[in-house]
């Protein structure tokens, strides 16, 4: 199912399962993802997105296997998983008068016994802000963001944790148009010049199709389908999931633009 069977594998969920007061919110879901794939998971609300990613960062209970590498996440020190997963919620809670910058170097926390990467600090958060977009706002306190710069604040942190998965809670949330394609572009970058991976929740399903290179359709906590583009973002999965005809609408959204091609 994998386009690219040769590559190492970096994450492995193996017969995941989340219940919670009473309810099975993921049921039995597996999948695996290898190196410089672009996985996305798609869905309708409450299909159990959000709850993968919880249980990849360990912040829930759950039964069932995830691997990094090879090894029981839940085994792994916490500077261990710092170091190889890094998680971008869906929401972000900005209590603390913080500068942009000091929110990156967070990312740094848990290389901060190393002397060498200690060295390579200054360079590592300055790209990290390069690469989002957050240079000129380095100084200002992230109580004063908007919505779209806090997102990329908080992204600048995951690529100053350099993890060797990226986990994507909606990424484009809060993000204008041109954020959102500089976005997918610097990510695309990222895990393909440094053999990484990255796994996103995705709404937008003309995004997810753009940008993903293989693909989970989950529905009421189940796996629907996974796969490639060709198998998974189409009419006879998605319509069923969604209750509608998803691509006469998303054709109807974008014919305005036609013309102007
Ligand atoms: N602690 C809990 N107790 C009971 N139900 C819960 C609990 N936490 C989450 N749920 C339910 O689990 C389901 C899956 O939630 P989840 O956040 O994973 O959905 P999602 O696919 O990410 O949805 P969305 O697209 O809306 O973000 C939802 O119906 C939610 O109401």
């Amino acid at each position: 199912m994998n386009s690219n069977k040769k590559s190492p594998s970096i994450l492995e969920i193996n017969g995941l399962t989340v219940k919670m007061a009473g309810f099975t919110l993921v049921d039995q879901v597996t999948f695996n993802i290898r190196e410089r794939e672009k996985f996305i998971i798609v869905g309708p609300n409450g299909a159990g997105k959000s709850t993968i990613i919880k249980a990849i960062s360990q912040s829930i209970p759950y039964s069932g296997e995830i691997l990094y590498k090879g090894e029981d996440v839940a085994k792994m020190q916490k500077n261990q998983i710092a170091r190889n997963i890094g998680v971008l919620a869906q929401h972000h809670s900005v209590n603390y008068s913080f500068t942009v910058e000091e929110i990156v170097e967070l990312g740094r926390f848990s290389y901060r016994k190393d002397k060498l990467m200690i060295k390579e600090e200054k360079e590592i958060i300055q790209e990290a802000l390069e690469m989002t977009g957050m240079i000129e706002k380095r100084k200002q306190s992230v109580l004063t963001l908007s919505g779209g710069e806090i997102q990329r604040t908080f992204l600048a942190q995951l690529f100053a944790q350099n993890p060797n998965i990226l986990i994507l809670d909606e990424p484009t949330n809060y993000l204008d148009i041109q954020y959102q394609e500089q976005m997918f572009r610097v990510i695309e970058e990222w895990i393909t010049s440094k053999n990484k991976a990255v796994l996103a929740v995705v709404h937008d399903l003309s995004l997810a199709s753009y940008f993903g290179s293989e693909f989970l359709l989950m529905n009421q906590g189940k796996a629907v389908s996974r796969g490639r583009k060709e198998e998974v973002m189409i009419p006879e999965q998605l319509n069923l999931v969604y209750e509608m005809n998803v691509g006469s609408w998303l054709h109807y959204l974008y014919k305005h633009w036609e013309k102007y091609l």
